[in-house]
């Protein structure tokens, strides 16, 4: 390994010897990078700083941000940019291992002549960020490092378990540490709060038993004219063991009750009603601790005619993208009508993005996960307040997806009339059972505004399946059609 001498910078304070197309190229090759099919140029690389938990075995771990500016500007309109994390492992020589996370080589001013590698998939490199975490918890770190690792007490990291990269499709990296700790790595960066740690946070010291404890979290001033900001880069919680994901477990639900057809949902060895339960008593309890940790508001109707507006609004980007949906919009514009005329709403801190996909069934209950918000909104939007009906809605908008997903996978033949009476069955009995766990009353109001956002969801759903999953956009659709014909 080239040692960085005494006296050189840590790391090199320019980054003008760094090829931008190099890494222009690997963001292109990587599920996390956002852009995929829009037209984008590196347009600046900030080097923040290395990773300080390194041995004599271990690489130089540097934390680098990559701006990206996109090229499809409305004439007239500036430019997006958006700011991504790659951290990069250095070695002296090629490291066959990790050939499939190559960046580059170059001469690097403080370390030399190196071979870059994307430190996430490194386990040298895991090994170092997990050793910063172990040491946050014995006292502040080297002043002098712009990267701040910050510990909650009561838990000792098992600093010799290995790391493993998850491979699913994922906004950011998420990266186990045996069954101990789970390190997410949040990859589209921004100035400010994260959500999921700051909720994670409050749960946690809370005791809520529907979350991964949170262990600590990572961060760094923000560059450029963001001076004063914290970027929040990384946050370490809780693994759990025995997790199964909620959508899986309501498909497999599904899968029995349509291999019973002649079975109602409440005879099938399938059914799911105790869990949908448990859910909605879940979700009620992470309100409840929200709610009194972070406070809730009552505002008035300028409140719920902006809420009206906001989903008008999101319609009517959605029919440009989705003309399918053209039929519906008056009955869609007739039931956000009915939100402009409620007197007020309650908003408090909530998921921003629930559905079955952010459940984990574990053997100690359900613990919901992934507390950024909506992945569309800027972040200042996720940090404002927002209506617990939003969350309770994304779970309804998520057991109707179920059983319709599994339909739309199947070769139903003649059976799809029958097939199709048990999904619309498992679908409103589990909805019906998660939101009297939930609630067991609800006033007309709130109904009026929980049905206004599933509508809103199954809105924002076409669009997303529209862009990601062509192929299941009928399943919004046929939501949306349901609730135009109710
Ligand atoms: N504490 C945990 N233990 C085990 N698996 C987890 C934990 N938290 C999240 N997961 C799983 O890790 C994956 C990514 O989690 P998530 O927070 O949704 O990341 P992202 O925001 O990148 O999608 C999901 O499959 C989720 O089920
Ligand atoms: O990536 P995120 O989990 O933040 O959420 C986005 O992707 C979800 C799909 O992974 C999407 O959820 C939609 O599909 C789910 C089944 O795959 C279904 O359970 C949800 O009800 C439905 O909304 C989510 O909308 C999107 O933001």
């Amino acid at each position: 390994m080239t040692d960085r001498p005494a006296d050189r910078p840590n790391p090199s304070p320019t980054t003008d010897h760094l090829d931008r197309e190099l890494f222009h190229d690997y963001l292109v090759r990587t599920r996390w990078f956002g852009g995929k099919g829009r037209p984008f140029e590196v347009t600046a690389i900030t080097a923040v700083g290395e990773v300080p938990g390194r041995v004599e075995t271990s690489p130089h771990v540097v934390v680098y941000l990559v701006e990206v500016t996109y090229g499809d500007a409305v004439a007239g309109a500036a430019p997006d940019t958006e700011l991504y994390q790659v951290p990069l492992s250095f070695y002296a020589h090629p490291e066959g291992r990790l050939d499939h996370a190559f960046i580059g080589w170059w001469e690097d001013p403080a370390y030399g002549w190196v071979h870059a590698y994307d430190a996430l998939h490194d386990r040298e490199a895991m090994a170092c960020w997990l050793r910063s975490f172990a040491r946050a918890a014995e006292g502040p770190g080297d002043p002098a490092s712009p990267l701040v690792f910050h510990r909650l007490p009561g838990h000792d990291l098992d600093v010799e378990a290995h790391s493993t990269l998850f491979s699913g499709e994922q906004s950011n990296s998420s990266v186990a540490f045996g069954e101990d700790s789970l390190m997410k790595v949040f990859r589209k960066v921004t100035p400010g709060l994260n959500p999921d740690i700051r909720i994670h946070e409050v749960l946690t010291n809370a005791g809520s038993e529907h979350v991964a404890p949170l262990y600590g979290w990572l961060d760094t001033a923000a560059p450029g004219d963001d001076e004063g900001a914290t970027m929040q880069l990384a946050m370490l919680q809780k693994f759990l063991r025995t997790a199964t994901d909620g959508w899986d477990l309501a498909l497999a639900s599904v899968r029995t009750l349509l291999a019973e057809p002649e079975q109602h949902a409440t005879d099938s060895g399938g059914d799911f009603a105790g869990e949908s339960t448990r859910l909605g008593e879940a979700l009620a309890e992470v309100h409840r601790t929200l709610a009194e940790h972070f406070g809730t508001q009552t505002r008035g109707p300028e409140a719920t005619a902006a809420l009206a507006r906001a989903m008008t609004s999101r319609l009517d980007d959605a029919l440009a993208v989705v003309p399918q949906l053209a039929e519906h919009a008056d009955a869609l514009r007739a039931s956000f009508a009915q939100v402009a005329a409620l007197p007020e709403i309650t908003v408090q801190t909530i998921h921003g993005d629930l559905h079955l996909g952010q459940t984990l069934r574990t053997s100690v209950g359900w613990k919901i996960v992934d507390f950024e918000g909506e992945p569309a909104k800027p972040l200042a939007e996720r940090l404002e307040p927002d209506s617990r009906w939003r969350d309770v809605a994304g779970m309804l908008r998520s057991f109707d997806y179920a059983p319709h997903a599994v339909l739309h996978g199947l070769n139903a033949g003649e059976e799809e009339e029958q097939l199709r009476l048990r999904a619309v069955e498992w679908a409103n009995r589990n909805r019906n059972f998660f939101v009297v766990a939930y609630a067991e009353e609800l006033t007309p109001d709130e109904r009026t505004l929980l049905q206004a956002y599933v509508a809103d969801k199954a809105v924002y759903e076409c669009v997303y399946e529209s862009r990601n999953r062509p192929a299941w956009l009928e399943i919004p659709l046929a939501a949306i059609a349901r609730i135009g014909a109710s």
